[in-house]
Formats: structure tokens, sequence, C-alpha cells
């Protein structure tokens, strides 16, 4: 089963996500306006942590971090203690692999310090030839050699290309298979569409992440996230669940 991430901005929104609770698997906290994976503040991500279902894991991002290892861990510290249990951090100035494990490495350790059944992300971006950083396929190796619990991928910069647009699903099944070899889930964003799910399906990701998809007029800046089109995000999901399962080639 695909879980499904969905991106509030802050409390107004997450008091959304609970209305389609029954819809969705995780509520990220995430600050649009600073970034793809732009970082929020701890009394928001405390106030959502309140505000959605207790069944519901609450997961943060940490931001689109430089290559700081110890400013990125205590920011990472920040958001468990908070009550966030998914800490997904962008690699956004990791130009090496050896960065982003330096830096991943540093996060395990002051997340699972504190939180041992905290789930820790490292994710890259699809489009990481634009902004110059770590490439996607070296993501899964990230996230195992420093113990993370996850490889993800969003896009970096939001002007309507999509994650197929840069990672072909193909590579992003590339992407898939690698996580899984090394024991890691994989997550898969940027601009996803409904369009999208049936090659995500197919390739075995394990958490598809959207937000833009969910917000009015597919708006992620300027649209709020609506619940009728978190049921209907979902409700596609389940349908391309179903026909994968018994074999049935899916339209999209
Ligand atoms: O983690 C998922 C992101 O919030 C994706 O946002 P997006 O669907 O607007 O690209």
């Amino acid at each position: 089963m695909v879980l499904l991430l969905i991106s509030p901005d802050g409390v107004e929104e997450a008091l959304d996500c609970a209305k389609a609770a029954e819809h969705l698997d995780i509520v990220d906290v995430k600050k649009p306006d600073e970034g793809s994976l732009g970082a929020n503040f701890p009394w928001v991500i405390r106030e959502i942590r309140d505000a959605v279902p207790a069944d519901k894991p609450v997961s943060a991002t940490v931001g689109d971090v430089p290559y700081k290892p110890g400013t990125v861990a205590q920011a990472a510290l920040g958001a468990v203690v908070s009550g966030a249990t998914y800490i997904k951090v962008g690699l956004y100035g990791c130009t090496t692999p050896e960065q982003g494990i330096e830096v991943m490495r540093a996060v395990v350790r002051a997340v699972k310090d504190h939180r041992p059944d905290a789930l820790v992300v490292a994710s890259g971006y699809a489009d990481a030839h634009r902004i110059g950083c770590v490439n996607p396929l070296a993501v899964p190796d990230i996230a195992a050699r420093s113990g993370a619990d996850a490889a993800m991928l969003d896009t970096a910069i939001k002007d309507g290309t999509r994650l197929f647009d840069h990672v072909p699903p193909d590579v992003c099944a590339e992407f898939v298979r690698l996580a899984h070899a090394s024991g890691r889930l994989a997550a898969l964003a940027g601009s996803v569409k409904q369009a999208d799910l049936g090659p995500l399906t197919r390739i075995g990701t394990d958490i598809v992440g959207v937000r833009g998809a969910v917000c009015e007029g597919g708006d992620r800046n300027a649209g709020r996230i609506q619940p009728h089109l978190v049921a209907a995000f979902r409700a596609e999901m389940d349908r391309q669940a179903q026909e994968h399962a018994v074999g049935v080639p899916a339209v999209n």
C-alpha cells in the first residue's frame, strides 16, 4: 500500500487535513514560502501535532539545508522535540554524496538519541541539475550509509515542472529499487498529479507526497488544501493500487 503524505503550511490547513484524515496517512508540516522543503516554526509543529488525530504521524521538513551538519542536526532535534516523528531533510547545499552522508549522520544521531522510533528521511531533488546539488540516484545510498530510514525526491523549483519531467519513471524505478535494496523506504514527490499515480504505484513507491494537487486550483501557493481534493486524490491512489494488484494495465 502506498502512503499519502500531505503538506499543510500551517495550523489552519492542518485542520482541513484533519477533516480528510481517513484519506491520508502522514501530515507533513512545512513552510512553502521558505522553500520547497521550508521549515516551519516549532510551535506550529506542536499545534499541528495537537490538531490532527493522534494516530496520524506528523512529519516536519527541516529545510532546504546547507552543508552544515551541526546546524542541521540542531534543527532536526527541534522538529522531533516539537512532536514530529518523520523528519525530512532537503540536501540542497550538499554537492557530493559524502557531504550528504555527513549531514544525514548528524541528523540521524540527533533525532534517534531523542526518539529512537522517529523516522529520518533524506531528501534529494529531482531537478538537482538546476541547483547544483547531489544527484538524485545518490540519495538512496546516502540514506543507507547514514542510517536514515527513507530516501526521498522532491523538486526544488516549483515552476510547474514535475518529478517525471526531471527524473523519468524508469529512473524513479531505479531510485525505488536502490532504496529497497538497502531496506529503506522510497518517497517521491514534486508537483505530482493524479496522472502520475499509475507509474508511481507500478514502480513500488512507498510514500507519495503532495501539496499542489490537493490545493484549490492546483495552486500550492495561492490555493488552500481542500479536503474533497484529498479524498479524490486518495480514491485515485486506491484505484491504481487495485489495478496494479490484479494486473490490469492502468489507463495512465
Ligand atoms: O512533500 C511533498 C511536497 O509538499 C510536494 O509539494 P507539491 O506537490 O506542491 O510539489
